[in-house]
């Protein structure tokens, strides 16, 4: 049968990334998703708003909902402190599968723990099983009607701290508008969009950085 889109890309950053190398791994995808396949990585545009957060936390925790081929993953892995953990969960084992050899390929397997399941099933769980007391920092690229219930689930699982960082993608395309009006609006979280555009297009998207205020 034909190949999947993520295998595809794989075989590409196989053939055009240099082993160990994070960024030629993002610019190999990036260019396979502008001139051949379009794919629902964060992208380049809205990659650099991404890179500039985590840069200026600097988390020693991170949570990713949402791991796809692991192009967000590698992004945020690159620029972590030495000692810091991601933890990223798919839902898809075949992503899964994929994202694991794009983490492997660019040389940050060490630094990152991708979990097969669902978010509601993985959140309540997180503590117990990885030892973890609160996230520095979440990125939100999962399944656009989970965002709010995950957000909510994590506040009462105590995942969230004064100060923790959530930043959320497609806030615009394909959209979270109920995620967004409780972020905007409820007086535990200071929010700021950044207007950017959907991954490899021209469309109108963007992410929310949400700080908890406890
Ligand atoms: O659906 C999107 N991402 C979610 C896929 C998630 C599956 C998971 C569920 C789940 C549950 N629990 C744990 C882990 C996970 S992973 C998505 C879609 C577009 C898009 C697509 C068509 C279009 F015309 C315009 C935009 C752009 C994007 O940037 C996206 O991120
Ligand atoms: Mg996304």
């Amino acid at each position: 049968t034909r190949s999947s889109r993520p295998q595809r890309l794989l075989s590409v950053v196989k053939k055009r990334a240099a082993h160990g190398d994070p960024q030629s791994v993002i610019s190999a995808i990036d260019y396979f998703c502008r001139h051949n396949e379009w794919a629902m990585n964060v992208g380049d545009e809205k990659g650099c708003i991404l890179d500039s957060v985590v840069s200026e936390l600097n988390p020693e925790r991170v949570l990713e909902l949402g791991t796809y081929c692991g192009y967000s993953t590698i992004r945020i892995a690159r620029i972590l402190p030495p000692g810091a953990r991601l933890i990223t969960l798919e839902f898809n084992p075949d992503y899964a599968a994929i994202a694991r050899q794009v983490i492997a390929w660019a040389g940050l397997e060490d630094k990152v723990q991708l979990v097969e399941g669902a978010s509601e099933d993985w959140i309540p769980r997180i503590k117990e099983h990885f030892g973890i007391e609160t996230f520095d920092f979440v990125f939100l690229d999962h399944w656009k009607d989970r965002y709010l219930p995950d957000t909510k689930l994590m506040e009462e699982c105590g995942l969230l701290r004064k100060g923790t960082v959530l930043l959320a993608d497609n806030v615009i395309c394909p959209g979270v508008p109920d995620y967004l009006q409780y972020v905007r609006s409820s007086p535990s979280y200071e929010s700021y969009y950044f207007k950017s555009h959907l991954e490899y297009t021209q469309a109108e998207d963007g992410l929310e950085k949400s700080v908890f205020l406890g």
